[in-house]
């Protein structure tokens, strides 16, 4: 395993560090190369650098008004093709730099306008899923680091505020929202002048009200608002006191809005006292004299009237009276979302499906999905392969890792006896069904219902009928023999549905998958149950069946059988798990290292073979949702984090009718369906066991911080940490491995897949920091990312390296037919590229078997390692 930096030490990804530049620092010593030419004049040698080698400065000389070579012009300064206009006027960058006296300066200009071409170029992108706010702040909170960027930054924006403007409205508003919370963060403003300029384009172009409403809230929160002409725009300044009002929290919380209709309706009903024009802070291009005395009039009273004339005095209780529909409400809230709902119209809402509204709207423009393309099923690193290949080959390999395998549950090899189902309820035929057929392909046609049913009249037991039907038609879908279950009971035919240890009369062999559940047989009260040797007290065990899903008392679960072993370490997790996690050894392993457990403690700690005793150290273990995020992700995150919403339940245990991340994913997701291939509309992603029902490949939106709900809330599971107890073991040829120390039912949440956040640059260096065998500790993530400076670009893929910090999850091995199963899961944030990793069990597991996930590699013929996984689907190749 090779050394990690602390995450801490590594660098944040910022605009300045991006294409040939490298940052501020890097530029200064650049120029320190200048020369002088023979007229005295200073030659600047160009700022760029050679992109493979970044401390090679470039040496040669600057285009005339600007800071590059021709190699180096930045995009931004580049003639523009066919036709377009460049982001950054070449007249405007030379105005800029005829400014720029000294070399910080222009060196503050080169990095002011990377910032500007970054961010309207990312808004302008229709692909970019990042709202504007979100670029907004991010840009002005880069800006805001250095005072002479920020002011050129301002400077470029005044010049270009044409083009802002057509942007003014909806940008103005959103930043008006979240105001607050950058005011907390800033120290200087520069973005705030760049608020007031856009304030007052808004003046001009019809927006007077809302803009005196931002000025007014401006004020009252104890900023000064100057009427001063400042290169044509108004002035802000920051009044000291404003900062311990704002940072006491009670003053203001924010609240969001889809649109800026949804807000003024809000400012109407809500603030009808505040929103009343005075004469303390008028815009200073609202009409003047007496023309704007009258506008101003005009507003208040038609504000007024908007509020109160739709007010009604019933019996002393004030009603607020639809004055479209005439319904009465007694809260003028009420009354502004309905109004809304029911009558803000086709020019507001027209686009949208009519059930989206209000709550759908605010959701996801809070959750910083407004804008984002609809989710497919964009997660993992399975489906993101199936989306972006369309491969037929790869959809089935995906879908045999996640196939049920349910039978692999437990052996009882003593059973003997045949038993014969009769006619079977059809949710025993489900059940039925889940346990034959541990793994199933789709390869050829599929036969219908006469099909099957002609298969089953000639078969006298389920070998022989899968025999036949897979003879015909290759390896089947498990729902394929949940329909021959039901075809075969519903047309009385007599198939006996029997596992390990049937001998069948017309000589059908039994399988051999040492997976394999036991025969079945009726139980008195007619669920169906298994058999077992010692079964007289088992029989009463009853399965629990709930169409097409079945559980089973874990009493019924074998172990596979254990060896004696040595317990190296109690709990591995240090008391950060909530059950210990013990790391042992077997006995056979040891054997094999020549290590003897009498000396055990003294050898092993030196033992080569070994490697280090304990596979992870006390500082580097981390629990459930701590991932350590680059410091880049970090300074994203207060505003990310308010990106999450919290459900409208208001109990402690959330119900899927109410439940806003229900009703979030149905809207994202309107086809989803479960493993079972119902639909999921309605439903939370887990059953009432805590077990993920939701197929593979959507995201989990479970609740968050924000919600009412408690721990226990049926939509709440990943965060809760591990539950199931885990051990770590020593493998022959594998390393380090877990498995479980108890049966593990189908869909349980198993662990998080634990480490530090880092995107692929960072990535690839740790890769070549590590060595061949190090890079075994990082997980894909393939999603999105909300950095918008990356966006731009294209997409960025995000891997967690579990190599220094990490928990259980990173001593997970590959199989080719695992028993795990990935789902990236939103909590803390709406964010896809910020969703935690959750392994959940994709089958039944018994006790001491190893669990094991997919890695997905891609693999080129004669890549990778040697897989050990052993299994009958084993590729061979690992990574
Ligand atoms: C995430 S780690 C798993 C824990 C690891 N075995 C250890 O000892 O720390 C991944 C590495 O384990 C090894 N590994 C995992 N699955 C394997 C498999 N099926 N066959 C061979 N090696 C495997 C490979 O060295 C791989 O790079």
């Amino acid at each position: 395993m090779g050394e990690v930096e602390s995450p801490l030490q590594v660098e944040p990804v910022s605009i300045m560090d991006g294409d040939a530049f490298h940052g501020r620092n890097m530029l200064t010593e650049k120029l320190e190369h200048s020369v002088q030419d023979h007229n005295g004049k200073e030659v600047l040698n160009c700022i760029g650098s050679n992109p493979l080698d970044y401390n090679t400065p470039c040496q040669d000389t600057i285009k005339r008004y600007s800071l590059y070579c021709d190699k180096h012009i930045p995009s931004w300064l580049k003639r523009a093709r066919n036709g377009k206009s460049r982001i950054i006027p070449k007249e405007v960058f030379i105005d800029l730099l005829k400014d720029c006296h000294s070399l910080d300066q222009k060196l503050s200009l080169h990095c002011a306008c990377e910032l500007f071409y970054k961010l309207f170029k990312s808004i302008l992108s229709l692909r970019n899923p990042v709202p504007m706010e979100i670029q907004l702040q991010w840009a002005l909170s880069e800006a805001s680091k250095d005072f002479s960027i920020g002011e050129l930054l301002l400077k470029l924006v005044c010049t270009e505020k044409e083009r802002l403007t057509k942007y003014g409205a909806s940008v103005l508003m959103k930043m008006y929202m979240f105001l607050p919370l950058s005011w907390k963060n800033q120290q200087f403003c520069p973005w705030l002048l760049i608020v007031a300029m856009m304030m007052k384009n808004h003046l001009n172009a019809n927006f007077a009200q809302r803009s005196f409403l931002m000025t007014k809230s401006l004020a009252t929160t104890g900023w000064t608002i100057t009427k001063r002409k400042h290169n044509g725009f108004l002035e802000v300044m920051r009044a000291p006191s404003a900062w311990t009002h704002l940072l006491t929290g009670n003053f203001w919380k924010p609240i969001h809005f889809g649109n800026v209709e949804e807000l003024w309706l809000h400012v109407l009903s809500v603030h009808p006292a505040e929103f009343r024009l005075s004469k303390v802070a008028q815009p200073d291009n609202l009409p003047s004299g007496e023309e704007k005395e009258d506008s101003l009039q005009k507003l208040e009273q038609d504000n007024k009237a908007s509020v109160e004339n739709n007010s009604e005095n019933l019996g002393g209780i004030r009603k607020f009276i639809c004055k479209f529909c005439g319904l009465k409400f007694d809260l003028l809230p009420d009354l502004g979302r309905h109004h809304q709902a029911a009558h803000m119209g086709p020019n507001l809402f027209s686009s949208r499906h009519p059930k989206r509204g209000v709550r759908y709207y605010a959701y996801r423009l809070k959750s910083g999905r407004l804008s984002r393309p609809r989710f497919k099923k964009v997660l993992g690193a399975a489906t993101y392969r199936i989306r972006n290949r369309g491969s037929a080959s790869m959809k089935k390999r995906i879908q045999a890792s996640k196939s049920l395998n349910i039978g692999v549950l437990s052996v009882q090899s003593q059973v003997t006896d045949l038993a014969t189902l009769g006619r079977l309820a059809e949710f025993q035929c489900s059940a039925v069904a889940n346990i034959l057929f541990s793994e199933i392909e789709k390869t050829k046609p599929r036969p219908n219902n006469l099909d099957i049913l002609a298969a089953a009249r000639s078969a006298c037991c389920k070998v022989s009928l899968k025999a036949s039907l897979e003879g015909k038609y290759g390896v089947l879908p498990e729902r394929l023999y949940l329909k021959a279950a039901k075809l075969c009971s519903e047309h009385n035919i007599r198939v006996k549905w029997h596992q390990e240890g049937f001998i069948c009369p017309r000589g059908c062999k039994s399988f051999k998958d040492p997976g394999l559940l036991p025969p079945l047989m009726p139980l008195h009260n007619g669920f169906v149950g298994k058999q077992s040797a010692h079964s007289s007290d088992h029989m009463s065990n009853a399965w629990e069946v709930d169409e097409c899903h079945y559980v089973i008392d874990l009493c019924d679960f074998s172990e596979i059988p254990r060896q004696k072993s040595t317990v190296l370490c109690n709990d591995i997790s240090f008391g950060k798990e909530l059950i210990p996690i013990a790391c042992v050894i077997d006995e056979d392993v040891l054997a094999s290292l020549n290590v003897f457990a009498d000396c055990l403690t003294v050898k092993l700690l030196s033992s080569p073979c070994l490697g280090k005793a304990l596979p992870i150290s006390q500082d580097h273990c981390m629990i459930n949702l701590t991932i350590m995020l680059l410091r880049h992700m970090l300074s994203l995150y207060p505003m990310l984090q308010n990106l999450q919403l919290g459900c409208a339940c208001p109990d402690s245990l959330c119900s899927p009718e109410t439940c806003d991340h229900v009703y979030l994913f149905d809207t994202d997701y309107e086809d989803a369906r479960d493993i079972y291939g119902k639909f999921m509309h309605g439903r939370f992603p887990y059953d009432d066991k805590g077990r993920i029902i939701l197929e593979e490949g959507y995201l989990v939106y479970e609740c968050n911080h924000m919600c009412r709900c408690s721990k226990t809330c049926p939509n709440r599971v990943l965060q809760n940490g591990i539950r199931v107890k885990l051990e770590i073991f020593k493998t022959k040829n594998k390393g380090w491995a877990v498995r479980t120390g108890e049966p593990i039912l189908r869909g349980t949440f198993v662990c998080e897949y634990i480490g530090e956040v880092l995107d692929e640059q960072e990535a690839n260096e740790r890769r070549g920091r590590y060595g061949e065998q190090g890079c075994s500790y990082m997980y894909n993530i393939d999603a999105r990312t909300n950095d918008m400076s990356r966006l731009i670009e294209g997409q960025v893929k995000y891997v967690i390296d579990a190599t220094k910090y990490g928990n259980v999850s990173r001593f997970i091995n590959h199989s080719c037919l695992p028993n795990l199963v990935n789902h990236q899961v939103l909590v803390n944030s709406m964010d896809s590229q910020r969703a935690h990793i959750g392994l959940y069990a994709s089958r039944d597991i018994a006790s001491g078997e190893e669990l094991t996930y997919n890695y997905q590699y891609d693999l080129l013929p004669g890549e990778g390692y040697p897989c050990h996984c052993e299994t009958s689907k084993c590729r061979g190749r690992l990574c």
